[in-house]
């Protein structure tokens, strides 16, 4: 469970997120136009962006302004909207990487193979990341993130171009992830396809967020 409690981002003068208040238990959805905040919230809560004043308490504990190294191993995991794999690394390989947090490398070379089969790149694992679609690579992030072992995962943009039937595939992942019992945040433009895999839904709209 995850509280953001009042927090605004302002850039050089320019407000991005005003006081905003949140809390996440199972998958939270966030859609809105370009530019009103949502990946600047993610980053925020995966500490990446320090708040300019507001709080962050996941897990019961204050953690805001902690690194985000700490906080991947606390188990805050985020998946960005444009994929940045080892491409010349194969999809098992990227995993492993991702998994050396938490395991060993025998035991992340074998976790590494069964996540590709959640994730459903199984048939691809041994392909070098730089031959996936972009699809399958959308696939990849999340299995990367899935390898640090997350309690809550943030998915900025996950759906964002793909194609219906990839976006499907997309959704279905999710769908399994929660029932894993990892609580999380979408955004999304697309806001049917949110409102599939989402428990709740809010709407961002310069810098504030509302149920909707
Ligand atoms: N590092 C930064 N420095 C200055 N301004 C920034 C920075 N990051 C984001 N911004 C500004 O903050 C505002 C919100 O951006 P953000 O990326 O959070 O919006 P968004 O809702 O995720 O948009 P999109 O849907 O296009 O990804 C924008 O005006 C953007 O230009």
């Amino acid at each position: 469970m995850l509280e953001v409690v009042d927090v605004s981002k302002v850039y050089n003068g320019n407000v991005v997120l005003k006081s905003v208040n949140l809390t996440v238990k199972d998958f939270v959805g966030i859609h809105g136009p370009n530019g009103s905040g949502k990946s600047t919230l993610l980053s925020i809560i995966a500490g990446l962006e320090k708040p300019s004043c507001g709080r962050i308490i996941f897990q019961g504990q204050d953690v805001t302004g902690m690194s985000a190294e700490k906080l991947v191993k606390m188990g805050v995991a985020i998946v960005f909207q444009i994929p940045r794999p080892f491409k010349r690394l194969t999809v098992a390989e990227n995993i492993v990487a991702a998994s050396l947090l938490r395991k060993n490398h025998d035991e992340a070379e074998k976790s590494a193979y069964r996540i590709c089969k959640f994730v459903g790149l199984d048939e691809v694992a041994d392909s070098f990341a730089s031959q996936l679609s972009q699809g399958e690579l959308k696939l990849l992030e999340i299995g990367r993130a899935l390898a640090t072992e997350p309690k809550l995962l943030l998915l900025d943009e996950p759906f964002s171009g793909l194609d219906i039937e990839n976006a499907r595939r997309v959704v279905r992942l999710v769908e399994r992830i929660k029932s894993r019992g990892v609580d999380g945040i979408i955004t999304a433009h697309r806001t049917k396809l949110l409102r599939n895999v989402a428990d709740i839904c809010y709407e961002m709209r310069g810098g504030k967020i509302a149920e909707g």
